[in-house]
């Protein structure tokens, strides 16, 4: 109950305001025609109730005065009888004729001028006044408007109206002016719109920045929840870029159609053949809107998840048709790129692997070629070749007479007996080579250290020492120091050369080196690397390699 009242209250407050606010614009109405009209003065007062506000506006004549005041010759014929108290039934069916011819002249032309308007019926008995206040409210500010200069834009309760100089301000007369009327208002506009030109575009600029990020976050939205572009490139950068050329577009597009309907107005308007009804220049102007449209749409070519809301011409459905075509074409691209992909990986490797095996092949036969020819070499030399080394005499020995007549360069050695005569105590040898008792180490390697690579190349190679004791066999092979390099005997030299070699080849060949040393003596072979004595003697089951 409470709230109820407390509802009931409230409405009662709502109805006060609105009727206190409507009396004060009647007020307000009131005031402007008497001071717009001496007549009303008398007639109006200043601040009259709704049905004496009625009464004195009911035969038009103050209105058709104001009006004519603010726009002189809107109503031509003003109806001048006075408010007569009593009549006569026909002189009041005569007034009430022309007080209608009053009221309905002022109706048109007000109409004419694009002002807010209201039905004849609202200032009679029980009509809605409001309308009437509204409509002298409108013409009230209109005329303010025309009095600051009529300068820029004017806007009243939904109407507008452009101009740009007090000089050229939009006439506006009643409905019989014809076509020179009509044409001299196109004139105006076009001259307005051309005036207004500069306005636009510095508003324009910011309207397309405003766009702009608009469309972008309803794009970017829109893919979010999409989900489906996640294969698409559309990233912000593409997007942006896309976007910023789609309102480029439209900018452009915009100022050509604003001088497309320029230049058609202009022709119209130089057209004296006849006069051109307000209809065809707004389907003129309607024709060209339709066209910008459909061109901004065709360069966005951007989907849009709320197309039936914006979409009735079918644009937006073909555009989303287009880019469901074109997701399908990237991903059988993407497919195509990514299988050729794999396809050229897969020629790679076989390249690879083909220049692998044939540089390995010709490698190994290039190898082959050149172990053949080289062991070709050493056979030629001789498979079995006979090296004579002659020792020096050493510091101790007092009798220092040599045996040794003659050494010769094809490796001949004449060795001469002092104890025989003639031919028996001369004697002439023949070895692959003779070295000399000043031969230096590493020059009696140097005949044999070619064998040691055929070793490696797989062939079998023997180097022994032959000599009755003392003569140097040890000092030949082992060397009299294996500490200083330089004295090296061939078996250390062979056994570097051979590691050597080893290492060398390590890329293509893998070496498995083993070691024996064995001793031969008075006829008993001896395993020298044998820890265990009772095994060291010969059979030993093992093979001789050196
Ligand atoms: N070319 C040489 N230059 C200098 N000294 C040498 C040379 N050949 C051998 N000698 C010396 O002669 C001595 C005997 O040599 P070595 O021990 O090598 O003989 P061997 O043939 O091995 O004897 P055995 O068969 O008894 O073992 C050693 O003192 C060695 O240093």
């Amino acid at each position: 109950m409470a709230a109820a009242a407390e509802g009931g209250r409230h409405d009662q407050g709502m109805a006060l305001r609105k009727a206190e606010e409507s009396a004060a614009r009647r007020c307000e109405a009131a005031r402007w025609l008497r001071q717009m009209e001496a007549a009303a003065a008398e007639s109006l007062p200043e601040r009259p109730s709704e049905e004496e506000f009625c009464v004195a506006l009911r035969n038009g004549l103050v209105l058709c005065n104001v009006l004519n005041h603010v726009n002189p010759g809107a109503v031509p014929k003003v109806v001048e009888n006075p408010i007569v108290a009593v009549q006569s039934s026909d002189v009041a069916a005569q007034s009430a004729i022309q007080y209608f011819e009053n009221m309905r002249n002022f109706l048109v032309a007000v109409s004419e001028m694009n002002l807010l308007t209201f039905e004849a019926s609202d200032i009679e008995k029980g009509g809605s006044s409001m309308k009437v206040v509204d409509c002298i409210l409108c013409l009230k500010a209109y005329h303010e408007w025309k009095l600051s200069g009529g300068i820029g834009i004017w806007r009243y309760g939904g109407i507008v109206k452009i101009a740009s100089s007090s000089k050229r301000l939009p006439s506006y007369s009643s409905r019989g002016g014809g076509s020179a009327d009509l044409n001299q208002q196109m004139l105006e506009f076009v001259h307005l719109l051309s005036e207004v030109s500069l306005e636009e575009s510095r508003v324009g600029e910011s309207q397309h920045s405003l766009f702009q990020q608009f469309v972008l976050r309803v794009v970017r939205a829109f893919l979010q929840e999409w989900g489906e572009a996640e294969g698409l490139p559309l990233d912000d950068m593409v997007l942006e870029t896309i976007l910023e050329q789609a309102c480029k577009e439209f900018t452009i597009l915009l100022a050509s159609h604003r001088n497309q309907v320029r230049s058609l107005l202009r022709k119209m308007m130089k057209d004296e053949n006849g006069a051109h009804s307000k209809q065809e220049l707004i389907e003129v102007i309607s024709k060209s809107m339709k066209e910008t449209s459909e061109c901004f749409l065709t360069s966005l070519r951007l989907p849009c998840g709320r197309r039936k809301q914006l979409d009735d011409g079918g644009g937006l459905e073909h555009q989303q048709e287009e880019l469901e075509k074109l997701k399908v074409s990237f991903n059988e691209m993407k497919l195509q790129v990514e299988s050729t992909r794999s396809q050229w990986e897969e020629d790679l490797r076989r390249l690879e692997s083909y220049f692998e095996a044939h540089n390995h092949n010709a490698y190994h036969k290039l190898l082959e070629e050149n172990r053949k020819l080289y062991n070709q070499v050493q056979d030629l030399k001789g498979s079995i070749r006979v090296y004579c080394r002659v020792k020096p005499f050493l510091k101790m020995q007092t009798d220092q007479r040599s045996t040794v007549d003659h050494i010769g360069e094809n490796g001949e050695i004449m060795i001469v007996n002092p104890q025989k005569q003639g031919k028996e105590g001369r004697k002439m040898f023949s070895f692959n080579k003779i070295f000399g008792p000043n031969a230096s180490q590493s020059e009696v390697f140097a005949d044999t250290q070619p064998l040691i690579r055929s070793v490696m190349d797989g062939y079998n190679v023997c180097i022994f020492a032959y000599g009755q004791t003392g003569s140097g066999k040890t000092y030949t092979m082992s060397g009299p120091d294996i500490t200083t390099e330089e004295t090296w005997g061939v078996n250390y030299r062979s056994l570097n050369d051979l590691f050597a070699i080893s290492q060398n080849r390590a890329d293509t060949t893998t070496y498995d080196v083993k070691v024996q040393m064995i001793e031969i003596y008075n006829e008993q072979v001896r395993d020298l690397l044998m820890v265990d004595g009772a095994n060291k003697r010969y059979p030993f089951g093992c093979k001789i390699l050196m």
